[in-house]
């Protein structure tokens, strides 16, 4: 029986390849797929979809895969009921409040935030016992406050150089954010040998690359 792993598409699709190639499974199918979206590897024993983390969650939910391959920022804002095993340690960023020069953070009244996680935003506000209005964006967040959409943005940065650019300064630092391998509760009982023997080959790669840093 192959594993299913939806796989998020984009920036953590070559460092997680480069971390199952490191764990001895054959990704050269996966180098070479081109625009094909399931993947299966010669040996038969995984198959790979390639999805939006938002849809990885929702596939890991419904359980027609079995394992997610997903960033920590996508499985708080949207419902995860299945098992994370891993940090991959790769994708890493961090959620911070950032806005132009004038802001300020404990201003009265009502303020704007603009973010692609709406979820998490209002959480981080009602933890500050502010209410906002949350604006959902669908990406370069950093126009919001630009353009006078919204007051502020909560969104992830990693080097920081999209906010420099657009002369933001961060206000607060968030949680941070890196890549996560969830199994499907159900998988994980029917499939356990094939899950936890991958997860043993990845997390020696993990200690490894930690080893050598
Ligand atoms: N700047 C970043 N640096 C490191 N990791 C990031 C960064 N931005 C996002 N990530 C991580 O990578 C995951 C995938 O992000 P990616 O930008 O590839 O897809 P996306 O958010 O759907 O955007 P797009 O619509 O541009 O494809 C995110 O869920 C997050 O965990
Ligand atoms: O700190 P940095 O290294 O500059 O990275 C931060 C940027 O990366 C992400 O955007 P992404 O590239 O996914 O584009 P998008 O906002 O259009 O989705 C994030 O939303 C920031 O805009």
């Amino acid at each position: 029986m192959s594993l299913k792993i939806a796989l998020t598409k984009g920036r953590i699709e070559e460092p997680v390849i480069e971390l199952l190639t490191a764990a001895g499974v054959d990704c050269e199918p996966l180098k070479n797929k081109k625009r094909k979206l399931i993947i299966n590897t010669s040996d038969g024993e995984y198959q790979f979809i390639l999805a939006k983390g938002p849809d990885v969650t929702t596939y890991l939910n419904s359980g027609v895969v079995d394992i997610g391959i997903v960033g920590s920022d996508i499985l708080t804002e949207h419902r995860n009921e299945q098992y994370e095993l891993l940090d991959l340690g790769i994708g890493k960023c961090q959620f911070v409040l950032a806005s132009t020069t004038d802001f300020e953070i404990n201003k009265e009244g009502r303020r704007v935030i603009g973010t692609k996680y709406p979820l998490i935003t209002q959480k981080y506000f009602e933890s500050l016992g502010q209410d906002v209005e949350v604006i959902k964006i669908e990406g370069s967040v950093e126009l919001a406050p630009l353009i006078g959409l919204a007051d502020a943005i909560v969104d992830i940065t990693e080097t920081g150089t999209t906010l420099r650019e657009n002369n933001l300064f961060v206000y607060d630092y968030l949680d941070k954010v890196s890549t996560r391998f969830v199994a499907n509760r159900m998988s994980l009982k029917q499939k356990a040998r094939e899950i936890y023997s991958l997860v043993d080959k990845l997390e020696k790669v993990i200690k490894n690359k930690e080893l050598i840093k």
